[in-house]
């Protein structure tokens, strides 16, 4: 057997590749032994391994980095949004590519809020304007529209070199920064300075960014962060990479999840015996559990974290996802201006948006921005530090952050199809939101709070305790075993509501409203057949 693993198989395969192909060829089973490949097996292995100098494969044994030597807290990091379950659903659509039969033909991937991978269509203005920044030749064809133009030009002049492929300040583009504080000034009514806008990699980046700022100290002195629960596991995953102490506070589910001050009170009560909580996590609308809070709750949290001395994380990304008529976002920079100087001056608060959600959904640039507000200058001057480690967040992100914070205005050629296209997708997620809460409220044993805002129904569901014990004899946590059976039984990928956090005793999933409307009903009315069937099997 022979294989030549040539100068144009190194191109081809790529570093990577040509490792393994140097361990098959050692192995005797490499998949380039034939064909025009072909030499001998010793000058190509030699050749292999001389061009990328591959040492000896090392046994297990021997690895550097084992479960048992790699990071505890990267170890301990959980993220259910992409865990277990997404895993089988991808198994499961394999199997289904190769002809498997399964009483479904596709899995829905209703896990994770991705309105693109949902079918949703772009907003036709911000990718005009993307595709103009990314191929300025487009900037002289007459098929896009004077205003989205304009604004690539602007764009592309701040960027270094005028092109999105060159890195810009870690903090982000000046001009970007300057329209996302001209956007919070419009919104809130208060003045916002570009100094204290950071361009980011999603909202993840920032707020990861800004936990791994604020955790220090080591035993009864270590960082306590109040977190929601449910929450979204961005927040315990970073929490457990920072080896910071998550604190929980329980979101009111007989109450519409709300947010109650009392429980705050008693959550940072309790920490105090083993950290100093110092950080005050909120996601309005709620994710997973799609609450909009109140302008008078928003006001006693700010008096709440002010009297405690809590840094304020205010969760902002579901901001234009707000479905009931009898709710408003409040930012949380607003209320803390509307409540006084004494307030404004001296609550340290920091807040996220992100190109990801809303009516955009263009999860894929990763834009994002953070304000800070009372942030020490000097710490202003740590953080920008700890960015340009890693040099800046993607410009084509910042460029679509860009063109969410100065949308077309009245007047303006594209006004009116911007406007249209996002009255729809905010219209139809509504319509979605209400029917999946009616559908679900009907089902027995399946419980569900409206939807006020984001992109999700968090349904409490019975769980009866022969399935209880099934669960547990499998190892399962008993709704992942309620989501696995789901998953297997009719494609449908939901995730446990044990990946958010849930009081003791009680058992949810999170499900998306993303998928189109007939589909979204298709999906419903399975949920409630496999409920009711589980319901009669485990009774
Ligand atoms: C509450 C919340 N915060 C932050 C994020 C992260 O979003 P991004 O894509 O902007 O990083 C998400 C994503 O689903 C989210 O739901």
């Amino acid at each position: 057997m022979t294989c030549s693993c040539s100068f144009w198989a190194r191109v081809i395969l790529g570093r990577f590749a040509m490792q393994r192909a140097a361990v098959l060829v050692r192995r005797g089973s490499c998949p380039l032994a034939s064909g025009p490949w072909v030499r001998s097996h010793s000058s190509a292995a030699a050749e292999a391994s001389a061009a990328l100098k591959v040492r000896p494969e090392r046994s297990p044994r021997d690895r550097i980095l084992t479960l048992e030597s790699m990071n505890p807290q990267v170890k301990a990091v959980e993220y259910a949004v992409r865990g277990p379950i997404v895993l089988k659903a991808g198994e499961i659509e394999m199997e289904l590519q190769r002809g498997i039969k399964k009483p479904f033909t596709e899995v829905i991937r209703a896990n994770i809020g991705d309105a693109h991978a949902m079918g949703q269509q772009p907003i036709t203005f911000l990718r005009q304007v993307m595709a103009l920044c990314t191929y300025p030749n487009l900037l002289s064809s007459p098929s896009f529209p004077e205003d989205a133009k304009k604004r690539a030009r602007r764009i592309l002049q701040a960027c270094g070199g005028n092109s999105l492929g060159s890195y810009s300040a870690s903090q982000g583009v000046n001009c970007i920064r300057e329209d996302v504080a001209a956007f919070i000034t419009r919104r809130d009514g208060v003045p916002a300075d570009p100094d204290n806008i950071y361009l980011t990699t999603g909202a993840s980046d920032g707020i990861s960014t800004i936990l791994k700022l604020l955790v220090s100290g080591g035993g009864k002195s270590r960082t306590g962060v109040m977190i929601p629960i449910p929450q979204y596991p961005l927040y315990s995953a970073v929490i457990s990479e920072l080896d910071a102490i998550q604190v929980n506070y329980y979101l009111d589910e007989d109450n519409c999840w709300a947010l109650n001050v009392d429980e705050l009170r008693r959550a940072v009560r309790q920490a105090k015996d083993h950290c100093d909580p110092k950080v005050l996590c909120i996601i309005n609308p709620g994710n997973p559990t799609g609450q909009v809070q109140s302008r008078k709750c928003i006001e006693d949290v700010i008096h709440f974290a002010w009297e405690e001395k809590l840094f304020l994380l205010a969760d902002e990304v579901y901001q234009d996802n707000v479905y009931s008529s009898d709710c408003r976002f409040h930012s949380f920079k607003k209320v803390l201006y509307q409540m006084g100087h004494e307030y404004s001056s001296n609550v340290e608060l920091a807040s996220f948006y992100s190109t990801s959600k809303g009516y955009m959904g263009e999860c894929g640039y990763r834009g994002g921005y953070m304000e800070v507000i009372n942030l020490h200058p000097e710490i202003k001057g740590q953080l920008v530090k700890l960015l340009s480690v890693r040099l800046c967040p993607p410009v084509s992100g910042q460029a679509a952050m860009d063109i969410v914070v100065n949308p077309p205005v009245p007047g303006e050629e594209s006004f009116e199809q911007f406007i249209r296209e996002k009255e729809f997708v905010l219209g139809n997620l509504a319509e979605k939101a209400k029917l999946t809460e009616d559908l679900f409220n009907q089902v027995p044993g399946i419980q569900c709070n409206p939807l006020q805002g984001a992109m999700y129904a968090f349904p409490r569901i019975l769980i009866p305790a022969k399935a209880v014990e099934a669960a547990q004899a499998h190892k399962m946590a008993p709704d992942m075993f309620y989501c696995m059976k789901l998953l297997e039984e009719t494609g449908i990928c939901v995730v446990p509501g044990s990946g958010f956090g849930q009081r003791e005793g009680t058992y949810h999933f999170r499900m998306t409203i993303l998928p189109p409307v007939e589909k979204l009903k298709t999906v419903l009315h399975k949920v409630k057949d496999f409920h009711l069937k589980f319901l009669e099997k485990y009774a």
